[in-house]
């Protein structure tokens, strides 16, 4: 499990550590992994490289100075790009000249490689105007072979809300991010996550130091392998969980037959089918038990409710006996939209059986009053303690934000998603899981990696559609576990 910290926190940390150790520590330890990644990015062919620095008034600056000193000890030609020349580090740029590079006010004609050190963890806001301009103009630059430069970030691409991952104005787009210490929250969320490009993260020592608990959890395949339930010898269909499908409708049969097909992909030993759209569900599969009326449904161990249910009074109905059981439940879709009702909502409230709530930002505003806004992770969890529900905030990074302050990012997420009827598909995922016996969280963590990695399997093939996503799931959970 990769693990994010906050800038306080790392601050903290940085303080406690530094105390031990003579001035200047760090950021040498800093600038000799940034360094390292940058010749890495230039094919190891230093010698004679276009290298521009773009180096802001900080200690991110600071980095970016020193690892551009040991690049032009190598042979590159290195300019630093100094944005605020009376507050820049001195130490930082001495350094940078004895070693026979040069600051100017403009990049030189020839760039291979920028290097973002605008501004790291003290950053405001997008990129200001000066920074926003010197970038651009870099940006127009072409290398030796007349190829785009290669952007490498220093600790976090500049202009990103480090601590939400927001993006307000401009902000660098890199290639890598060379990271120390530890991950930080735009490092995996937001609209910031994607701007990092490839994460490398370079350890200074930090780890020891931080005390606090990370902001946000990052599942790898390992952890989800580990997380998804082990058959047996042993095992019989009832053994491994029997999932309830109440979703769909004669309207919407589609969505029954893609939450029954998530359903079918996960650890369940049996789908059971509740609604209006019975027939249609067990034509698309057979192996799925279905009925017309919930209550004729049969014992299941977790129930999937909302995608395609409608919000009419039957609707209403079985979203209202869902609730009513003591079973762990999934709430997608138009069950989130009936869940704005005070008295469904205090019969949400009142469970002490697991839910899991999957909004989308405008299902989620619906529900929250307010849409996510800037702070995705924070609006996750306040809309997790409010309900006292497990709360998956779909997306790009998709979240999971637990009552109790825990989050994780999905780290698989894909464009390719972002089509019609994929989240019934990631719904029915999730209630097998739920019913296989995982934590809430844990289940819902695993259905978005797993949904994540099934969308960029299909995604391969070309455009995706859902009932791919849903035929990519087992494969991709065949390859994981081996
Ligand atoms: N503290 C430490 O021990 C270490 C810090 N390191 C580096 O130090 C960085 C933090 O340094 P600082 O605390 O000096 O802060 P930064 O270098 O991140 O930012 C400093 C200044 O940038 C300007 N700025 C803020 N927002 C801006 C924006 N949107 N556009 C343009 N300019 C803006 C402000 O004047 C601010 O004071 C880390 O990100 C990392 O790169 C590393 O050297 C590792 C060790
Ligand atoms: N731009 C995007 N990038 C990556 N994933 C996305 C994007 N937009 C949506 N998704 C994902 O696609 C799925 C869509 O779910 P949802 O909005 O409920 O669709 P539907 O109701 O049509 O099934 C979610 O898993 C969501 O995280
Ligand atoms: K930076």
């Amino acid at each position: 499990m990769r693990q994010a910290w906050r800038v306080a926190d790392v601050r903290s940390a940085e303080e406690a550590l530094m105390a031990h150790l003579p001035a200047g520590t760090l950021m040498q330890r800093a600038a000799a992994g940034l360094a390292r990644r940058c010749a890495l990015m230039l094919d190891q062919r230093v010698y004679g490289a276009g290298v521009t620095l773009l180096v802001g008034p900080g200690n991110n600056g600071g980095d970016a100075l020193y690892a551009g000193a040991m690049l032009a000890r190598r042979g590159a030609s290195v300019t630093a790009v100094v944005l605020d020349p009376e507050r820049v580090h001195q130490a930082g740029l001495k350094a940078l000249r004895a070693a026979g590079g040069r600051a100017a006010a403009t990049p030189p004609a020839t760039v291979d490689l920028i290097v973002d050190g605008i501004v790291g963890i003290g950053a405001k806001g997008g990129l200001r105007s000066g920074a926003a301009t010197a970038l651009h103009r870099t940006l127009e630059r072409r290398g030796r072979r007349g190829q785009r430069p290669v952007v490498v970030a220093v600790d976090v691409p500049s202009g990103v809300d480090v601590d939400t991952g927001n993006v307000e104005g401009v902000a660098v787009r890199a290639d890598v991010t060379v990271t120390f210490g530890c991950l930080k929250p735009a490092h995996v969320v937001g609209p910031a996550a994607p701007l990092a490009g490839e994460l490398e993260l370079v350890d200074i020592g930090l780890r020891p130091w931080l005390r606090t608990d990370p902001a946000i959890l990052v599942p790898d395949r390992a952890d989800i392998a580990r997380a998804l339930p082990k058959h047996g010898p042993g095992d019989e269909k009832y053994t491994r969980g029997v999932v309830g499908i109440a979703t769909g409708s004669a309207t919407y049969p589609g969505a029954a037959i893609l939450s029954t097909w998530g359903a079918l992909a996960g650890p369940a030993g049996l789908v059971r089918y509740a609604g209006s759209a019975r027939e249609a569900v067990v034509q698309a599969h057979p192996s799925v038990i279905a009925t017309d009326r919930l209550a004729d449904a049969g014992r299941v161990q977790a129930w999937v409710v909302g995608s395609g249910l409608g919000t009419d009074d039957a609707a209403a109905t079985a979203v209202r006996m869902v609730l009513a059981t003591s079973l762990p439940v999934v709430l997608d879709a138009d069950a989130l939209n009936l869940l704005v009702d005070g008295a469904m909502a205090d019969l949400m409230r009142g469970r002490s059986a697991p839910m899991v709530l999957t909004p989308h930002d405008r299902e989620f505003a619906r529900l929250a009053g307010e849409e996510p806004g800037a702070d995705r992770v924070g609006a996750a969890l306040r809309l997790a303690a409010h309900t006292n529900a497990v709360v998956l905030l779909k997306g790009d990074r998709t979240i999971v934000a637990t009552p109790n302050g825990l989050t994780y990012a999905n780290p698989t997420g894909t464009a390719a998603l972002a089509t019609g009827g994929t989240g019934d598909v990631l719904a029915g995922l999730l209630g097998s899981l739920l019913a296989g016996g995982l934590r809430p969280e844990v289940a819902a963590i695993t259905a978005a990696y797993l949904h994540g990695l099934a969308g960029r399997e299909a995604a391969r093939h070309g455009p995706v559609t859902a009932p791919d996503v849903a035929a990519a799931l087992r494969p991709v959970q065949a390859a994981l576990t081996g």
